[in-house]
Parts: C-alpha cells; sequence; structure tokens
C-alpha cells in the first residue's frame, strides 16, 4: 500500500511555545486513523500541517507524494477533504446545505454568480442524503443544527472524492443519539476499501467508530504511541496519554476509558 502522508519529525513553533515536538505520523491508503489526545496536545495542529493549512517550523511533510513547501498547495488541497470548525467558519450562514457541498469542487465556500455543473450538483445532493441530510438540501446552513451541520461539512468533505479524508473533532456539540448516528455513518464509510484514507482527531473515545484500525495518541505536541488500534490503544498508554490512571473498556469494537480503582 502506498503511503497518503508522511510526517518526518514535525515540529511547529509559536513563540517560545513547541505546538509539536518532533512528531512522526505515517498513514498508508488502507489505513484509518484515530488522533486521540487531551486539549492542547497539538491534534488540530497536526491536522492542519496533514490538510496543508500549515506548514511545519521543521520536519519534512509528504503528502499524496508531493512534499510540502515544494508543491502549490492550491493544487493539493482539491486531494483532501478536510472537516474542521475552521472549515464550518468560513461557509457563509444563509447559503444552502446544497451550496455548502457544492462549492467545495471549485475551492470556495460561498456560491457567487456561478453557473454549477448539473454533475456537481446531483452529487452534492447525493451525499447529503448519504449522510441523512438530504430533506435540509435548500435550508440556510446557518439555520441548521449542530448535527445537521457537521454531516454537511463531511459531505463537504467528500464531494471532491478526496485521497485523504481529515475530521476534526466531528461529533463535537452533538447530543447523544446523533453522536451515534455519526459513528455509525463514518463505520460505514470507513468499511467501503475505496474509501480515502482517513484521520480522525477525537478527545473522546466513543467518538471512534468500528473499522479504524490505528491510533496515534499525542501529549503536549508529542507522541506518546502510534501503531495499530490493537496493540496501541491500551489501558497504559491512554493513562499515559491523558496523565491520570485510566482503564479501557471495549465492546464490539467500541472504546470508552474510566478511571482505574
Ligand atoms: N498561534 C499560537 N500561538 C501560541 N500557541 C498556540 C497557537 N496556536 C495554538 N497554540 C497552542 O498550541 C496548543 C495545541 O493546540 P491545538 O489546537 O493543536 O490542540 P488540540 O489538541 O487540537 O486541542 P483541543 O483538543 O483543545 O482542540 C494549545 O495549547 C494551543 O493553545
Amino acid at each position: 500500500m502506498s503511503p497518503v502522508l508522511n510526517l518526518d519529525g514535525v515540529s511547529v513553533r509559536r513563540g517560545r511555545k513547541l505546538l509539536l515536538n518532533d512528531v512522526s505520523f505515517h498513514v498508508n491508503e488502507d489505513e484509518r486513523w484515530v488522533i486521540l489526545g487531551p486539549n492542547g496536545a497539538g491534534k488540530t495542529t497536526l491536522l492542519q500541517i496533514a490538510a496543508a493549512r500549515m506548514f511545519p517550523s521543521s520536519g519534512s511533510v509528504q503528502i499524496l507524494d508531493e512534499t510540502l513547501g515544494q508543491v502549490d498547495v492550491f493544487d493539493l488541497r482539491p486531494l483532501i477533504g478536510l472537516c474542521s470548525n475552521a472549515v464550518a467558519n468560513a461557509l457563509p450562514a444563509r447559503e444552502t446545505a446544497l451550496n455548502a457541498v457544492v462549492t467545495a469542487a471549485y475551492g470556495v465556500t460561498g456560491r457567487w454568480r456561478e453557473e454549477y455543473e448539473r454533475f456537481d450538483e446531483r452529487r452534492a445532493f447525493n451525499l447529503l442524503n448519504a449522510w441523512g441530510v438530504g430533506t435540509v438540501f435548500d435550508r440556510p446552513f446557518g439555520t441548521l443544527s449542530e448535527g445537521e451541520r457537521k454531516r454537511v461539512q463531511i459531505a463537504r468533505a467528500l464531494m471532491t472524492d478526496p485521497e485523504l479524508l481529515l475530521l476534526d473533532e466531528p461529533g463535537a456539540g452533538l447530543d447523544l443519539a446523533g453522536r451515534e448516528a455519526l459513528v455509525a455513518r463514518t463505520a460505514e464509510l470507513v468499511s467501503d476499501e475505496t474509501a480515502p484514507a482517513t484521520v480522525l482527531v477525537t478527545h473522546h473515545l466513543e467518538e471512534i467508530p468500528p473499522g479504524f484500525t490505528h491510533v496515534l495518541l499525542l501529549r503536549d505536541g508529542e507522541a506518546v504511541a502510534a501503531g495499530p488500534m490493537e496493540q496501541t490503544l491500551t489501558s497504559q498508554n491512554l493513562s499515559a496519554t491523558f496523565d491520570v490512571p485510566l482503564e479501557l473498556a471495549e465492546r464490539g469494537g467500541r472504546y470508552s476509558a474510566f478511571m482505574a480503582q
């Protein structure tokens, strides 16, 4: 399997603070990774680099065989589907859900006067349907519930048929039913062998969908552990990552953790 993402010895410095410190992270095309860590661990920073939205202070980054710093990021970005707060905040509140998705095909967030291809609109509509939000296609994005907004954002991230899908806390702000529906739909997506290599950021074990194969545990900008889920997601590694004694529980491919007695 060919690598989709190669980060080697990546550090990010802002003033005197090291947001990432010598992190290496490798994703192959058939892998589905979770990045797990407490608030401020550097998860979003790492994802921004993987999305070609941020450059490291040192280290090397290859995304889809291109080296960051030697490629026009505007050629690279359409190949990367990104669902994040930053993208959501850039979507105009008055745009319809359909436009929020279809504009991804043109690398913009708002629809102006341009005519879009019927093919693109049909694909956007099908993606909204697949994520269970087809009925809100004509509603302004700003009036959607948090759960609906998250699904629209994922549909948008998939619009360009990306080779790398990056999901930054897609379950944040969802109620229990909304979270479970999102987890189930994401599990369905990644079980398809033609689905893109996927990286999902979260700080909640309950948000890890079944079918995710690998995990990177981050703490204070450093990798605590990285590797296949069964060997790497352990009580010991979780305790070291969150700095409290934790006991991992697994049931039917889902995870949770409790304070160790
Ligand atoms: N421009 C900046 N200057 C200084 N510190 C920054 C800057 N941007 C981010 N940070 C800090 O870097 C750390 C890592 O931030 P990041 O958003 O990557 O963490 P995270 O793991 O995604 O956190 P959360 O789970 O809370 O979203 C945080 O402590 C944050 O305050």
